[in-house]
């Protein structure tokens, strides 16, 4: 296991898992190796209060930290108000010394290096999920420039697709230091639906005879036409999450541009798929052949696929505070 030199920790504290990993820097393109597995993890939330959810974190981090403390610690959350509350004075009292803070959608974000901006028009702002937004963040900063459109998956508990596309590319110096451009991102919007295994879990508790699944929810099978109702149910959900992405991704390209960035070609579009149903969902995806499908795709000339299960925690490392960055 490589040692790490004062690291910060970052969460992303969804309704199913306490997601962790341990950046000493911020990540690079979506393509690169960022966390090695031994820096990164999960604590299955189940009913555990914040006290045993932190200790089960600091257990698993016990020999990553190798009895340091991280420097630094982000955290985003879709919890309920008191359960983040319980979670940030848990992380502090066990850390008082690391830097701590929440990350909340804000109107507007700038990267740390001044190169990169993303404007969200949702309201009232705060109201975005923060996973959501630090997901936009992740996205919008590992996306190369050649790519103005993207759509970003959140597929876990709940599945979010959120639309997002670089308006400019201004020739204007970020910081004042070094010139350079700085690319405008705009956060479209998004849509939020049932996660996969909440589709299922509803349909049984909704009806007399549907069973509850036994669908292996991480591992899509290409079934087509179902030849019984566990078939059939697997077969509809699958169905039901990726048709939303199609009908999203057919969706986007039309997002009206500024006249910095005119639609004059059809334009590649990213789909970025996140959460813990990201590798499932790109399996069903390559199943449908989204390379047939995306041709009748109106306004869009193809599609990249990326599977960054991990997105929300790029993200929040963009939000790592400078004063706590190595020296
Ligand atoms: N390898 C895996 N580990 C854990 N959960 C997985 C895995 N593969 C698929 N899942 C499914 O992913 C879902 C949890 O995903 P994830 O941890 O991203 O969501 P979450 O913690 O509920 O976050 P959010 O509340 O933001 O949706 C569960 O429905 C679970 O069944
Ligand atoms: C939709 C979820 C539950 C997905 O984790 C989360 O992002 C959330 O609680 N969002 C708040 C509502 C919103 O994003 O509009």
């Amino acid at each position: 296991m490589r040692a790490l030199t004062a690291p910060a920790l970052l969460l992303d504290a969804g309704n199913t898992r306490l997601k962790w990993a341990l950046a000493e820097t911020c990540p690079g393109l979506l393509s690169s190796p960022w966390l090695a597995a031994d820096h990164c993890g999960a604590v299955v939330v189940g009913s555990s209060t914040m006290a045993t959810l932190v200790e089960q974190l600091a257990a698993q981090l016990m020999g990553v930290l190798a009895g340091a403390a991280p420097r630094a610690i982000v955290v985003c959350g879709v919890r309920h108000a008191t359960a983040m509350t319980a979670l940030a004075h848990e992380l502090q009292q066990r850390w008082p010394d690391a830097a701590f803070s929440m990350m909340k959608a804000q109107p507007e974000f700038i990267s740390p290096d001044g190169t990169k901006k993303l404007h969200s028009p949702y309201h009232p702002s705060g109201s975005l999920g923060a996973d959501r937004w630090a997901s936009l963040i992740g996205a919008m900063q590992g996306l190369p420039d050649s790519i103005r459109y993207a759509v970003v998956v959140n597929a876990g508990t709940a599945t979010t697709i959120d639309a997002l596309c670089c308006e400019a590319l201004t020739a204007e110096s970020a910081s004042g230091a070094a010139a350079g451009k700085t690319a405008i991102w705009r956060h479209g919007g998004g849509q939020i639906l049932p996660g996969l295994r909440l589709m299922w879990e509803s349909l049984a508790q909704g009806t007399a005879n549907l069973p509850h699944p036994d669908a292996d929810a991480h591992a899509p099978r290409a079934i087509g036409w179902g030849q019984n109702t566990a078939q059939a149910l697997e077969q509809g959900v699958w169905d039901a999450q990726i048709g939303a992405l199609l009908l999203a991704l057919s969706r986007v390209s039309a997002m009206p541009l500024t006249p910095a960035n005119p639609v004059s070609t059809t334009p590649v579009v990213a789909l970025i798929l996140a959460g813990g149903h990201s590798q499932g969902l790109l399996k069903a995806l390559q199943d449908a052949h989204l390379s047939m499908l995306e041709k009748n795709l109106p306004g869009v000339a193809a599609v990249t696929l990326l599977a960054v299960p991990e997105l929300v925690l790029r993200g929040l490392a963009f939000a790592i505070p400078a004063a706590s960055a190595p020296a």
